[in-house]
């Protein structure tokens, strides 16, 4: 069987409950692809740690709406990560359960980077409410008359109108459309008693009500619901195993408690315990520790078939990489000669912007004073200064459009920090010791 066929045959055996895979290899590949999805596939299964009044406040707003056909409109705010898309996921699953509620309830999921204006935003409202054949050719005056002609559409013969429920993701980039057309419109009609509907905006905005118009705001039931990431260290550690875990729905039940006991096990082990205290101390964000856990879970096959303290300090390596530290390697010798040149203007002006020449000086200095080092000519050096603009090491401080001063004398920031440069330069490749001294040393030569 060719290699993709039968990768094919065990990501179906992980999706299908009835399937088990026959052989270790399968099994292990099983896991992986599990894991995967819900790691990188927000799974519905994933278990929701903390935020319960949040979850419990939502799910009694947007049931009012389905079943009592209350009209509201409440903002979810919260950091990037923080769970908003989870939990509404996580709420709509459960009121949808109820066959009377997923007949009832219309649902239009739009989002601030996709629909960016309102007539796209007009367009999709349709498209989900699947009115498209009703609007047909028709001509509208307003947005508002349209609007209305399609909540007007979704009635039935006896008048009454099914709920609509309004998601409207990256919520403060519809308060940028012109005159905030979208939002007036439905939280003018989840004020009256026309229709009922359930206006809920996510943003990681937390001042976004500064950016509604006064008409809009006054439209607004300003209920708002903050979800902050607030999990002390121990849960964060027990969402730490369970996102691991294998599920009720993992195919080899057998295997899953196993499994579920070493990955315990590995949660409380001395260098996983102090990974993860590194990472709650810099982040608390659940899609940080998400991340921390992929390449570990990337390594699982036959021979290396379960989960190890080492892949995670691994991974807590690559991801605190300095990236700007690491560009540095790859720089030529006259380029590392040029931002220590720079490290040292910084240290002697404060921090103040130099520009070529005085570059070009320190740079002179140096070389000139060194035998051993090849002195370069200017037109040199400045194609390798104009390589590290390229790089985005360093920044002129102000736009060349219109600038009429000559390059040489452009005014200049440096965009690492000079212990950037030291710890670089220790993991440079065969760096002459000269220049590893003439960087640390305090002033310039
Ligand atoms: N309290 C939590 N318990 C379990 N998983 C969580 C929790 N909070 C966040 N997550 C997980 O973190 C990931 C990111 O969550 P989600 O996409 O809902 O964040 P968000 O707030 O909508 O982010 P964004 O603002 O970027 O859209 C998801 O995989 C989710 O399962």
């Amino acid at each position: 069987m060719g290699k993709s066929k039968k990768r094919k045959s065990v990501v179906e055996k992980a999706v299908e409950p009835e399937s088990y895979p026959d052989n270790d290899k399968d099994v292990f590949d099983s896991i992986q692809t599990y894991l995967r999805r819900k790691l990188c596939q927000n799974a519905r299964t994933t278990e929701i740690h903390g935020l319960e009044k949040e979850r419990r406040d939502l799910f009694e707003l947007i049931k009012r709406t389905a079943t009592a056909g209350e009209s509201n409109s409440v903002l979810v705010l919260g950091a990037r990560g923080s769970g908003k898309s989870m939990l509404i996921r996580s709420v709509l699953t459960e009121l949808t359960a109820d066959k009377d509620i997923e007949q009832n309830l219309l649902q239009v999921h739009l989002n601030g980077l996709l629909q960016t204006d309102d007539k796209v935003a007009l367009r999709e409202i349709t498209r989900q409410l699947k009115l498209e054949n009703s609007v047909g050719d028709k001509v509208f005056g307003s947005f508002a008359e349209t609007l209305q002609f399609l909540l007007d559409a979704l009635k039935s013969g006896s008048q009454s109108s099914k709920p609509i429920l309004f998601v409207l993701e990256e919520f403060d980039l519809f308060a940028f459309h012109r005159n905030q057309t979208l939002l007036y419109n439905l939280f003018d009609i989840s004020q009256s008693a026309q229709t009922p509907i359930c206006v809920l905006g996510v943003t990681c905005r937390l001042d976004v009500i500064e950016l509604l118009e006064k008409r809009v705001k006054s439209r607004f039931s300003h209920r708002q619901l903050h979800l902050f990431t607030s999990l002390p260290f121990e849960e964060y550690q027990q969402l730490f195993a369970s996102v691991l875990s294998l599920g009720k729905d993992f195919p080899v039940q057998s295997m899953a408690s196993d499994w579920n006991k070493s990955v315990q096990a590995l949660s409380k082990d001395a260098s996983v315990v102090d990974v993860l205290k590194r990472l709650y101390e810099v982040t608390r964000d659940v899609r940080s520790l998400q991340q921390l856990m992929v390449y570990p879970v990337g390594l699982l096959c036959e021979d290396h078939p379960r989960l190890q303290a080492a892949d995670f300090q691994e991974s807590m390596k690559m991801l605190s990489t300095d990236s700007k530290a690491a560009m540095l390697h790859g720089v030529s010798i006259l380029e590392l000669c040029l931002i220590i040149s720079m490290k040292h203007l910084c240290d002697i002006y404060d921090g103040e912007p130099f520009n070529f020449e005085m570059v070009y000086k320190e740079y002179q200095k140096f070389a000139q004073r060194r035998s051993s080092m090849q002195v370069f000519e200017k037109p040199v050096v400045l194609k390798a200064f104009e390589h590290l603009i390229a790089l985005e090491l360093v920044r002129p401080m102000e736009q060349s459009h219109g600038s009429r001063v000559q390059k040489e004398y452009r005014l200049m920031s440096l965009l690492i920090h000079p212990s950037q440069v030291l710890t670089a330069l220790q993991k440079y490749p065969n760096c002459p010791t000269e220049i590893t001294q003439w960087a640390s040393c305090a002033t310039a030569v």
